[in-house]
């Protein structure tokens, strides 16, 4: 069918591919969580149903898309790593960007209640999302180190803040003067010292933020029911030779060597 006299308009948009052979690093952030999580009184420093929310929410975006083979999270934000070899969405930049932010973000209001059945929702919450290329493997290793040094900075500035409020009487003003200028060995120290917390023994979920793999699900529990990822067709379609997965969360260390050698999956094509 012929076009109409407007539809030279189309012409204005502008392709958006993403380099062929790259790594894709989509990271989303929740938008003023800050506001947000005041307004649904998230607990301090660290509210762990709103970190598991965020967990299920990145599981069903890496369920829902195969290309993702890695995601790590903290706080308000998430990094997926997507393969390099990935033909999603022809590789255009916004389409991929805007529908992965929109399925985290309404996957996220979906299961809500699921993590905050007390809580009703005031307002929905929002994301934002972009994609970095990255050339090789090394800079995604250290990208992901980056965002794991950034959970253990930000989580023992609070860890600490929060304690010597919550615990020791001061006021936010007086908490902020006493962390001023101190080094990680300083908040270490307060932490010991004055309240009997040894830093390296609390909640590795906290410390360490969340790292999402996909592993093998067994043959022989492979059911209908199962939650595996893979968009799951019809049994008798499902090839025999790709074994299915499912996403786990672990809260380890991403930073060190024997993540990446023992899952060496990942980094491939
Ligand atoms: N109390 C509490 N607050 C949290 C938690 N996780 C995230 N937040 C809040 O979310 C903020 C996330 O930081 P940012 O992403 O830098 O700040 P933002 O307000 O979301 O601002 P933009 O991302 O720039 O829109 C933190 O500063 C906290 O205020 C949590 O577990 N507990
Ligand atoms: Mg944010």
């Amino acid at each position: 069918m012929a076009g109409s006299k407007y539809a030279y308009v189309r012409n204005f948009e502008l392709p958006d591919p993403l380099l062929q052979g790259t790594f894709m690093v989509f990271r989303l952030d929740g938008h003023s969580f800050h506001r947000f999580s005041d307004a649904h009184e998230f607990n301090k420093p660290n509210d762990l149903r709103a970190l598991q929310l965020m967990d299920h929410a990145a599981q069903d975006l890496m369920e829902q898309y195969p290309d993702i083979t890695l995601a790590f999270g903290e706080s308000d934000e998430f990094s997926f790593l997507i393969r390099k070899s990935a033909s999603l969405y022809n590789r255009r930049n916004a389409k991929i960007v805007s529908t992965l932010t929109s399925f985290f973000t309404s996957s996220y209001v979906f299961r809500w209640t699921t993590y905050f059945p007390d809580t009703p929702l005031k307002y929905p919450p929002s994301f934002d999302g972009r994609i970095v290329l990255y050339p090789s493997e090394r800079e995604i290793r250290d990208y992901f180190s980056w965002r794991q040094t950034d959970t253990h900075i930000n989580n023992l500035y609070n860890t600490v803040f929060w304690t010597l409020v919550q615990q020791g009487g001061e006021s936010t003003t007086q908490a902020h003067a006493t962390l001023k200028g101190t080094v990680s060995k300083e908040k270490n120290e307060i932490l010991f010292s004055r309240f009997n917390i040894n830093y390296n023994t609390l909640d590795p979920r906290f410390r360490k933020g969340s790292t999402i793999i996909r592993e093998e699900i067994p043959e022989d529990s492979q059911t209908e029911t199962s939650t595996a990822s893979d968009a799951a067709p019809a049994k008798h379609m499902r090839s025999r030779t790709k074994p299915r997965t499912r996403t786990v969360v672990l809260h380890c260390d991403i930073i060190k060597d024997e993540f990446w050698v023992a899952r060496n999956d990942i980094l491939s094509s």
